[in-house]
């Protein structure tokens, strides 16, 4: 963890329950989340971000989207723009998820501008990034985390980082702690060469594969102020514990 900085535990729902199940979710992390060490946040599909709202409202859990348009507003069939995220009372929208980037090809130009989009609306962009399993095994993880960094940020960036190595996700695997500490020293020392004292704040969260059993020994190292989590976010208890685990 940083010095001074609060860690974020924030879930990822992806593409996944009805309504319903949505708001019971919440309401089990809402009803779970007094007293923790952690601010927590739950991003849902865009149909259920203004149920999530509603059933989180007055709570101290925030809710946020998985993606946005560049774009305010305009023809774009199928998009979601980052003031109506912003009006169903999302607080917070993911950017440059690893699966967007493969299964929408975008760009670390087009996260740059989604980044600038969300903030004009008033919401804090989580901005992903992180190495292929080839990339890594090339001796190449850092390089391309900090091409990501250097083109995906937008100058003034006021956001927060998620490092998210691709073939950790949804896969059971993690980098060794050793690993995490080094990747995120780095996202550190280009977030202060870049942003000056701003950087130095700024949360730098871990994702892939996080659980409830070694949520603990990766919230502990340095320069890891929370974490990103998918699966395990679908289970409030676990969920909750991860958060419990930044104490
Ligand atoms: O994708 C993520 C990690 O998913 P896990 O199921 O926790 O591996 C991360 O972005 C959460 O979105």
């Amino acid at each position: 963890m940083t010095p001074g900085v609060k860690p974020l535990i924030a879930g990822n729902w992806k593409m996944h329950g009805t309504l319903a199940e949505a708001a019971a979710l919440a309401g089990a992390v809402r009803d779970g989340a007094g007293g923790l060490p952690a601010d927590l946040l739950v991003c849902p599909t865009f149909l259920h971000v203004a149920q999530v709202a509603a059933t989180l409202a007055g709570s101290a859990v925030a809710v946020g989207g998985q993606d946005c348009h560049p774009a305010a507003k305009g023809a774009h069939t199928g998009d979601v723009a980052a003031p109506m995220l912003k009006d169903a009372g999302a607080g917070f929208v993911i950017l440059g998820h690893s699966e967007r980037r493969t299964d929408h090809a975008e760009t670390d130009a087009a996260v740059r501008a989604k980044a600038e989009a969300a903030a004009a609306a008033g919401l804090v962009p989580i901005v992903c990034v992180g190495e292929t399993e080839a990339e890594r095994l090339a001796g190449r993880a850092e390089a391309v985390v900090e091409r990501q960094l250097a083109e995906s940020l937008p100058d003034g960036f006021a956001g927060i980082i998620a490092y998210e190595p691709v073939w950790a996700i949804g896969t059971g695997r993690t980098p060794t702690e050793a690993d995490i500490a080094a990747i995120h020293g780095t996202i550190r020392a280009r977030l202060a060469a870049r942003f000056g004292a701003a950087g130095q704040g700024m949360r730098i969260l871990y994702g892939g594969s996080m659980k409830p059993g070694n949520a603990k020994a990766i919230l502990a190292l340095p320069n890891v102020d929370g974490g990103l989590v998918g699966g395990a976010s679908l289970v409030a208890e676990d969920f909750l514990a991860i958060a419990r685990a930044a104490a």
